[in-house]
Parts: C-alpha cells; structure tokens; sequence
C-alpha cells in the first residue's frame, strides 16, 4: 500500500474541499492516506511520503500563496526527483498561469506527474468534486 499525503493551503476553504474528495479518492484506491494543511508538515516530512498531492489555488497575482505554501514548495523542490506527485488547486479570476507555472517547475525538479493537473473555478460542484477524486486515485495507484 502507498503511503500518500494530500498537502494543501486554503485561505477560503475550496482547495480545502478538494483536497478532502482529493483523499477520498485516493484512499478509495487503497493508498494510506495522510490529509494535512500545509502549516502542520515540513518539506522534510512530505518527502518521506511515497507520493504526494499538493493543492493550492492561485494567489498574489497567478502565484502560490507566498507566505506558507511558496516556502514549503521551495524547500521541497529538492526531493522530488522520481517523487509521484499530483497537483490541483482552485482559481478565480486567471487562465490558469499559476497552475502553468506550478507544473513546469514541478517537472524540473524531475516528480512524475500522475496526471493532469486539476484546476477548478472557485467552489467545486458535483462534477469537480468527482474529478477531484479521480485525481485522488489516479495518484494512489
Ligand atoms: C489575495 C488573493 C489573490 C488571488 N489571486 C488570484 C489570481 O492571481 N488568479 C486567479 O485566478 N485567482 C486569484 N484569486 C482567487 C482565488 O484563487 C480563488 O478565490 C480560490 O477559489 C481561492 O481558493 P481557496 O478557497 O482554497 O483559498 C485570488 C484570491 C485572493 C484572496
């Protein structure tokens, strides 16, 4: 069984309602599941996990929130060669430019992208929900 942790920032709570379906999913696949706001893990602790979803929605202007989830990425970017890894988070008003940038640094530090990464438009509906838990599956198996 993989161990997996879902690691996410949420100011308004809908990258947190992703990354609850996002878990969901994964442990429906099978995988152990750790679901952790991003101020409660180190860089250190989320490299131990055998994969990782990382969720946060776009903020400043297209960027990852700065002030806690930017530092830990930064500080994670190092240990995600070979690393499984899925990305999703929520936006508002953008194209998707964070999410962009978000997956090429993610490839560059050389993590295998389990799938595409998933934006969603502010809440999750029904639909978004139900691709968050695909997203979740894709990345357990
Ligand atoms: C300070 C701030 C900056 C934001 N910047 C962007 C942005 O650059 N592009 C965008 O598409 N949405 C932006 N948004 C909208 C959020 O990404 C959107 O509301 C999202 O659903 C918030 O997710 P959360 O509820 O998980 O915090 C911003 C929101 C705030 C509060």
């Amino acid at each position: 069984m993989s161990k997996m942790a879902v690691i996410f920032w949420s100011g308004t709570g809908n990258t947190e309602a992703m990354a609850n379906a996002v878990a969901e999913g994964a442990k429906n696949a099978g995988a152990e599941v750790s679901l952790l706001p991003v101020s409660a893990v180190s860089a250190e602790e989320a490299a131990a996990y055998d994969v990782l979803a990382l969720g946060c929605p776009a903020m400043g202007a297209e960027v990852l929130e700065e002030s806690e989830f930017e530092p830990f990425f930064a500080a994670l970017e190092g240990s995600l060669a070979g690393k499984p890894v899925a990305l999703f988070g929520s936006y508002g008003w953008g194209d998707g430019q964070w999410m962009r940038d978000w997956e090429a640094r993610t490839s560059a530090a050389g993590a295998v992208l389990k799938a595409q990464p998933l934006m969603v438009n502010e809440t999750p509906d029904d639909d978004a929900l139900s691709d968050c838990r695909a997203l979740g599956a894709a990345a357990a198996v």
